[in-house]
C-alpha cells in the first residue's frame, strides 16, 4: 500500500515545533490612580501530531500561529499577569488541553522590569510620597526569563536571568594555575572580578496547585542570594564564586533543585602607565570586551538529575 501523503523517498520528518515567537505584551493593571505594569516577550512553541502538514500540506491539525498570538493577548486581559511563570503555565495548559493534536507546549518568556519614577532605591515598600503612580523608568539591569514545558502530564519550569552585570573591585585573586610554555598570565593577588550573569534554575514543582511556589518571591530571593554570594565570596577563581552562588541558592530555596550558570569573565587588565612615568597602583584598568574566559557549570541538590541544557544560549 502506498501512502500518497508521504513522499516515497528515504526521508523522514524529525523533531518539529511551531508557534508565534516574541509576542510583546504589556499589561497595565489599574488600582484607582495607581497603575501596575507587566512587560513580557512571550514565545510559544507547540508540537504533537504535525506530520501531515509537513508531508502533504494538510492544515487540519494546525492551530494557526496567529491564534497563539491572539491567545497571549486575550489571556493577558482575561487572567492578568501575576508572574511570568503563572502566565506561562496558564498558556501551556490551555494549548495542550484544548487542542487534541497538540501534545507539548513550550512557553518562553522574557520579562522587562520597570520601576516607578521616584521610587525608593531599594524598590520595596508601598507607593509613597514622591513615587509616581503611572510613570515608570525601565530598569537597566537584568532580564528575567522563564520557560514552561507541559506535555499533558509532566511540568517543567525553568526560570532565570540574563545580563546581570556585577563587579567586585577587590577580594579576588587568581594564582597557582598550571603554567606551560605558552603561559604569560601574571598571578593576581588583588584583581577586579566582573561578570555578566546568565543563570537558569529548575523548580521541583510537579504541577500540584497546592504546592505552587510564590514565583515573584522566589525570583527576588534567588536574585538576592546570588548577588549576596557574589559580593561575600572571597574569590580565588570565578569557578569558586560560581559554585558559591549556586550553593547559596540550593541551600536557601527548597523549591529549586538545579542551577546552571554561564559566566563570562569580564577581564579588567591593569594598564601599563610606566611609559608616562606614572605608577599604576591597582587604579587604572583596561576593560576588555573580548576574548573573555567563559566559566559554565551546574550546581545541583545532591541526588537530583541535571536537566537544564548545557548551552544556555539555546534556552
Ligand atoms: O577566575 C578565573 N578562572 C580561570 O580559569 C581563569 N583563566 C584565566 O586566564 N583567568 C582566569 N580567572
Amino acid at each position: 500500500m502506498t501512502d500518497n501523503s508521504r513522499p516515497a523517498r528515504p526521508v523522514v520528518l524529525g523533531q518539529n515545533q511551531y508557534g508565534k515567537a516574541e509576542n510583546r505584551v504589556v499589561r497595565i493593571t489599574r488600582e484607582g490612580d495607581t497603575h501596575h505594569i507587566k512587560d513580557l516577550n512571550v514565545s510559544v512553541a507547540l508540537s504533537g501530531d504535525m506530520e501531515e502538514v509537513h508531508y502533504s500540506g494538510s492544515n487540519a491539525n494546525v492551530l494557526p500561529t496567529d491564534t497563539t498570538k491572539n491567545t497571549v493577548y486575550a489571556f493577558a486581559k482575561e487572567h492578568g499577569i501575576e508572574s511570568a511563570e503563572q502566565f506561562g503555565i496558564h498558556l501551556a495548559r490551555h494549548f495542550v488541553t484544548s487542542q487534541e493534536p497538540i501534545r507539548t507546549a513550550r512557553v518562553r518568556i522574557e520579562e522587562y522590569a520597570w520601576e516607578r519614577i521616584g521610587a525608593r532605591d531599594d524598590g520595596s515598600g508601598p507607593t509613597g510620597a514622591g513615587e509616581a503612580q503611572h510613570s515608570f523608568v525601565r530598569k537597566g539591569q537584568e532580564t528575567r526569563v522563564t520557560q514552561i514545558t507541559f506535555d499533558g502530564d509532566t511540568w517543567e519550569v525553568v526560570s532565570g536571568l540574563k545580563d546581570l552585570v556585577v563587579l567586585n573591585s577587590t577580594n579576588s585573586e587568581f594564582w597557582g594555575f598550571v603554567k606551560d610554555k605558552y603561559t604569560t598570565l601574571p598571578e593576581a593577588y588583588d584583581r577586579i572580578l566582573a561578570t555578566q550573569v546568565a543563570a537558569r534554575w529548575r523548580f521541583n514543582w510537579s504541577g500540584d496547585e497546592r504546592r505552587t511556589p510564590d514565583w515573584e518571591k522566589s525570583y527576588d530571593q534567588v536574585r538576592k542570594h546570588l548577588l549576596q554570594a557574589f559580593a561575600e565570596t572571597y574569590s580565588l577563581s570565578l569557578q569558586q564564586t560560581l559554585y558559591q552562588m549556586g550553593a547559596r541558592i540550593i541551600d536557601n530555596r527548597s523549591e529549586i533543585d538545579e542551577v546552571r550558570f554561564s559566566l563570562p569573565n569580564k577581564h579588567h587588565f591593569l594598564v601599563d602607565l610606566k611609559p608616562f612615568g606614572l605608577e599604576n597602583d591597582n587604579e587604572v584598568y583596561y576593560a576588555a570586551d573580548r576574548p573573555y574566559g567563559l566559566i559554565e557549570a551546574t550546581v545541583l541538590r545532591d541526588g537530583c538529575e541535571p536537566r537544564i541544557p548545557v548551552d544556555l544560549t539555546n534556552l
